[in-house]
């Protein structure tokens, strides 16, 4: 039986037609392929939009008086800051990160390109030359130097709004001390006159000072509110790229990395920076009492003292059991996790028992650890505390005495106790809640570090797509977080239009090697030069478009499977995805979904077996027809209908000209391939054509041309049909 002859599984769900692939070359598309168009077209209205494109739920926007004047004067502030530090933030943060922001900023440097978009002229003497890289002066270390801080450039454009409400925190004292006379002047003045047009006249100085202080409050939280977002705007997209991408040293999560933003976001934008603003103004209301008498300034500095020192020490004294308790929390919170992920192996398999047992053992020591911290800083924080309870005994037994000695009017208490809260409220805030402090600026370093590590990044100019042969060069490598290099001294050159077959015994590091040439890993030693440019040279994004790479545990992201084999592109065209479903030879899989090309994959979503899923993720990776194809063991699930199917879209592929390279265990692939690499321990045991190493490798060579599970499979079908 020829490769070329179509496969029929008697068991599979529809006896689909495997699509011709032979039509591909001629650029049509193949008859399923054809009809599906055709039916797509008529469902879709209007005509240019592809039905495969996300259509965004109307989502509320970001308000674009949120960027632009809605509160004019003060907000003018904020937008001119904004606007003046866009520029300088751009440079220093986003600079040949490849960030997807969609800003095309004017540095010379290879953006994001949606498809369409034209690249560099191909050929000549940019195809010929290494690129030129113009790498960033080296910024090693989080929070290094303050001022080259790209976060501390993104703040400094907040500059003016921050020092708006810093002047609002000027004005809000003296609203508070107006208030606080108010009373004075009803017991002193209107006590003693009996005068109720001066009580008119003092209630409506109350009503005003109310009303200003009030709407000078409501103004500083949308204020703050505002600048939040034009924060999170400026770092969320930066943060989830850059996290997605190699973690240069930065640590952490991409949800860590989100998580932090919210908390810095949090922070500057929440009541902590207002309590730092209007803690300036503490000193103000201390000379305030100073002013009405000494006594009740040292009472007040005694009392700052006092909560001062007993919150530092709980924080000192806890801050062992704390880590130790949070430590705990994040290992129960992955058990957790895992043990979900793996619910029903550890269901039927009768684990459950044990690891509830294993979790609860951790739950249970972070619970003590925080008991423990909860019970230390109970004590430490006794004092203070009855302190704080009985302040305005002190005041009262402190005022009651020095109006018993004439140094003071009765009235004045009033007026001491609103400017003790008043002195003490902020100060009060930022000790209580030091912990966000602490959160702040841990979170801000972390933030730091990721972009710095964004800005060392190196440049990449744009590169015309690749055309020549894939040249591997003595190649060491292996995972980045391991010291001892999995693949050694590799070298092959695969030319395109070829299939070169990979194969080895376990653990050789196949998929390892997959992962260098495709560019996850970075070589270590030796050099990955596809398309006359050294992987390294180019932007991951670029480079992505003509990768096309099916991993050994394959995953689909929540979407629908149209968005998933079209990559998430949204200017896909339903031409070019389907001319990838054509490829793959999967429109018998589509035909079996609930929805067709719009079934919802991931969480949540439909459930793929583990062959279609592989058929699948041979679409995704054959999308856009890639130049170089990386298959690791694309056929460990299939049936051997499944595996003629992927045989012919390999050839197809190479038909078109792409470099394909395919990871298998399984001997039938290797009929489709021209050429074989034996790897064993991470070198190269054997390397050459396909005929070469068969008669090489004895038992490569007893493998038969065409695998004799489908000449059974056609049997099968063949008696049933009898
Ligand atoms: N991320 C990683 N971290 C640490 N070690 C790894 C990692 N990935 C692979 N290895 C190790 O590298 C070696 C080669 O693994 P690799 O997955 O490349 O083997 P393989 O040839 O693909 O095997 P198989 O055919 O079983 O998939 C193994 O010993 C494995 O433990």
């Amino acid at each position: 039986m020829s490769h070329g002859s179509q496969a029929s599984v008697p068991w599979s769900k529809s006896s689909v037609s495997p699509p011709s692939v032979a039509s591909r070359s001629s650029g049509s598309l193949a008859p399923a392929g054809a009809e599906a168009v055709a039916a797509i077209k008529r469902n879709t209205a209007p005509a240019k939009r592809t039905p495969f494109a996300h259509r965004p739920s109307p989502v509320p926007t970001i308000p674009a008086s949120f960027r632009t004047r809605s509160l004019k004067g003060y907000f003018t502030n904020i937008r001119h800051s904004v606007r003046r530090t866009r520029p300088r933030t751009v440079r220093n943060v986003s600079v040949g990160a490849a960030i997807p922001c969609g800003e095309q900023e004017r540095t010379g440097v290879a953006r994001d390109r949606r498809p369409g978009q034209r690249k560099a002229k191909r050929g000549g003497a940019a195809r010929a030359r290494a690129p030129e890289l113009a790498p960033r002066a080296p910024q090693a270390g989080p929070m290094r130097s303050l001022g080259t801080s790209p976060l501390l450039a993104i703040f400094r454009g907040f500059t003016y709004g921050y020092v708006a409400l810093f002047a609002f925190g000027f004005f809000l004292p003296f609203l508070y001390m107006a208030m606080s006379f108010v009373p004075m002047g009803i017991m002193d003045r209107v006590g003693t006159s009996r005068s109720g047009s001066t009580l008119v006249t003092l209630i409506l100085i109350a009503a005003v000072v109310t009303v200003t202080l009030t709407l000078i409050e409501v103004v500083r939280a949308q204020v703050l509110e505002r600048m939040g977002t034009v924060i999170d705007e400026k770092l969320t997209r930066i943060c989830f790229d850059a996290f997605n991408r190699e973690k240069r040293g930065a640590g952490g999560s991409p949800a860590q990395a989100l998580a932090d933003l919210q908390t810095v976001r949090r922070f500057l934008c929440g009541p902590s920076l207002s309590a730092i603003v209007d803690a300036f103004w503490s000193p103000l209301f201390v000379c305030v009492m100073f002013a009405i008498s000494p006594a009740f300034g040292v009472l007040i500095l005694c009392l700052l003292a006092l909560s001062g020192a007993a919150s530092f020490a709980t924080h000192t004294l806890v801050a062992g059991h704390m880590s130790h308790a949070q430590r705990l929390e994040g290992e129960a919170n992955e058990f957790g996790l895992a043990v979900s992920r793996n619910a029903e192996t550890v269901r039927v398999m009768g684990m459950l028992p044990f690891l509830t047992e294993r979790w609860y053992g951790l739950h249970s020591g972070a619970l003590g650890w925080r008991a423990a911290a909860q019970t230390r800083a109970g004590r430490i924080g006794l004092v203070p505390r009855m302190v704080q309870n009985g302040q305005m005994i002190l005041v009262y037994g402190l005022g009651g005495f020095l109006f018993l000695e004439n140094l003071i009017h009765i009235g004045v208490l009033f007026v001491v106790l609103l400017m003790m809260m008043r002195a003490q409220g902020p100060l009060q805030h930022i000790v209580t809640n030091w912990n966000s402090f602490q959160s702040f600026w841990l979170a801000t370093k972390r933030l730091d570090a990721l972009l710095r590590s964004v800005e060392a990044a190196p440049r990449h100019i744009e590169l015309p797509p690749p055309r020549g042969a894939l040249v591997v060069t003595r190649l060491v490598g292996g995972p980045p977080e391991i010291e001892k290099p999995i693949v050694n001294d590799v070298s092959f050159t695969l030319q395109p239009g070829r299939i070169l077959g990979v194969v080895g015994p376990s653990g050789a590091g196949k998929s390892c090697l997959s992962r260098l040439l495709v560019g996850i890993w970075r070589a270590r030693r030796g050099t990955v030069v596809f398309g006359e440019q050294d992987l390294t040279h180019w932007n991951p994004d670029d480079l992505g478009r003509h990768i096309g790479y099916v991993p050994q545990d394959v995953e689909f992201l929540p979407g629908t499977v149209a968005e998933n084999i079209a990559r998430f592109d949204p200017q896909a065209s339903s031409e070019k995805i389907l001319e990838a479903v054509d490829m793959a030879g999967i429109h018998d899989i589509l035909r079996g979904l609930p929805n067709g090309y719009s079934t919802r994959l991931g969480p949540g979503g439909h459930t793929l077996s583990g062959g279609q899923r592989q058929r699948l993720a041979l679409a995704r990776a054959v999308y856009g027809m890639p130049r170089l194809l990386v298959l690791d063991e694309p056929n460990s699930n299939l049936d051997a209908g499944a595996e003629q199917l992927l045989g012919r879209s390999i050839q197809a592929m190479r038909d078109a000209g792409s470099a394909v390279i395919v990871v298998s265990h399984r001997i039938s692939l290797l009929a489709f391939c021209d050429d074989i690499l034996v790897l064993n321990e991470g070198t190269v045991q054997a390397i050459g054509g396909r005929e070469q190493i068969f008669n090489r490798l004895p038992r490569l060579k007893a493998a038969p041309a065409a695998p004799p599970i489908l000449d059974l499979a056609a049997d099968i079908g063949g008696s049933r049909a009898a």
